[in-house]
């Protein structure tokens, strides 16, 4: 069994224009001990789904229907302090920028505390020895400095093993990392790709990993789902991604033209995907995708594709899932 599925998700927002369809059928599966990386570009939908499982939702925003079962239990169906407590002990959460979750106010030791003083009941002076402890396990070099430190006396990628320190306090089944490394530089960001990969493999935690960078996913994934328009239309194993299947998303197709290569000169154009993505409040009325994509037919245009099995571990949404098969098209 999954240790996290959701099932046909819609999160939407209300606004002034209108019903933000943000989130529009969502089904992916997260297994126990697996990283599944989930990519698309800005606005498919990947952060909304993701805090839909948190129920972290702006204001605005409500999930109207669909199941997110967490190891069998509906969250969607749980009281505000039932979901108190999942956030507290099972599934955490880790963003692009640690200083907007970091209070600067406060010491590393005393931010990193809290969890286990609330949700473990430890004393101060046992949650400060911890603290130490889970700071060294992230790979802090001297962690009895650091915990005396405050926010901003550290460097990005150091700010960043903070958070990741305080999200695993708890032992947490499920790690949802929304961008991590984002904002570091490509050095720091490999360090604390591998670290997050060494603790999957220490303390057999499951990742979602959000991003838009396809690279990082090939580093980080077990598993992909691609996101456009507030659905999932790819969802396959990394390895079956990366190594040119024989069935694909065109749009994950795109995608995959779009990562430079070592062997492609500095100078040439990437083969970015022309257009850009539709409004939310104006989806295109046949497949979400078929205005940008090159293969399109009159039923691309018309007609919805459902998500499709071509194999046991691959589905994609499209009506030419099979590459072979859209030679001949627009
Ligand atoms: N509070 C809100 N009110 C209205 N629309 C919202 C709200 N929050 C998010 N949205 C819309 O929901 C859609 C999906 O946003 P989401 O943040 O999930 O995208 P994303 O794929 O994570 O992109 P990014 O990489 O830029 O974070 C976007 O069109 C966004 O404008």
């Amino acid at each position: 069994m999954a240790l996290l599925e959701l099932k046909d998700l819609h999160t939407f927002f209300r606004t002034k224009k209108g019903i933000v369809k943000a989130v529009n059928g969502v089904s992916y599966s997260v297994e126990a001990g697996r990283t599944l990386g989930v990519v698309g570009e800005s606005g498919s939908g990947k952060s909304v789904s993701a805090m839909s499982i948190l129920q972290l939702l702006d204001g605005n925003g409500y999930i109207d229907s669909g199941e997110i079962l967490f190891e069998g239990r509906d969250l969607t169906k749980l009281t505000e302090k039932e979901m108190y407590s999942v956030r507290g002990n099972d599934i955490s959460v880790i963003f692009q920028e640690p200083m907007t979750s970091l209070n600067p106010v406060f010491t590393v030791s005393r931010q990193v505390s809290e969890p286990f003083i609330i949700h473990q009941g430890m004393t101060k002076k046992q949650a400060a020895a911890k603290v130490i402890e889970m700071l060294a396990d992230v790979k802090i070099a001297n962690p009895h400095i650091v915990a005396k430190q405050y926010p901003h006396q550290l460097s990005g990628g150091m700010r960043q093993r903070v958070m990741i320190a305080m999200a695993l306090a708890c032992k947490p089944k499920l790690l949802i990392a929304d961008e991590p490394t984002t904002a570091l530089d490509v050095t720091i960001q490999a360090q604390i790709l591998k670290l997050m990969n060494d603790l999957k493999e220490e303390h057999g935690t499951s990742i979602i990993f959000i991003t838009h960078d396809l690279g990082v996913i090939r580093q980080i994934a077990d598993d992909v789902a691609v996101m456009y328009c507030g659905q999932v239309v790819e969802m396959a194993p990394a390895g079956t991604i990366f190594m040119g299947a024989e069935f694909s998303h065109p749009y994950t197709e795109g995608l995959m033209n779009s990562i430079p290569r070592l062997s492609t000169p500095t100078h040439t154009r990437l083969d970015a995907i022309p257009g850009a993505v539709p409004h939310p409040l104006k989806l295109p009325k046949g497949c979400k995708f078929a205005p940008r994509c090159k293969y399109a037919t009159e039923r691309c245009l018309n007609e919805e594709p459902e998500m499709i099995h071509v194999s046991e571990t691959q589905q994609v949404r499209c009506f030419y899932p099979r590459k072979e098969d859209r030679h001949g098209k627009k």
